[in-house]
């Protein structure tokens, strides 16, 4: 069994309860935050690009000026998402409201 199995639907849901504007897209949890303009992006981009890395659990995301959309799975569970994302999507949405 992995370190980090995935997690099972209603956990995910439960999870979500507390993660405004986060759904599950397939097997990925997903938001897409929009910023004042390119600046605010990329900060927010910079900050939680840190503290992901310091976590060694890296987002999927693609930047368009002020929008930044957020994919999030664990690769080496499948694919699938676990805890981790979970800690990874409150640590933004931390980041966002600090
Ligand atoms: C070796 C290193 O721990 C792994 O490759 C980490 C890096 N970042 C990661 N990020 C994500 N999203 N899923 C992973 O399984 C993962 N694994």
């Amino acid at each position: 069994m992995s370190a980090d199995p995935p997690l099972e639907p209603a956990a995910i849901q439960s999870a979500l309860a507390a993660l405004p504007g986060w759904s599950v897209d397939g097997d990925s949890l997903t938001k897409e935050y929009t910023f004042a303009d390119f600046r605010a992006a990329l900060v927010f981009m910079m900050q939680v690009g840190f503290e992901a890395d310091a976590m060694d659990h890296h987002p999927e995301w693609t930047n368009v000026y002020d929008t930044v959309t957020v994919r999030l799975r664990t690769h080496h569970a499948g694919n699938k998402i676990t805890a981790k994302d979970i800690t990874l999507a409150t640590a933004m949405e931390k980041i966002v409201t600090a």
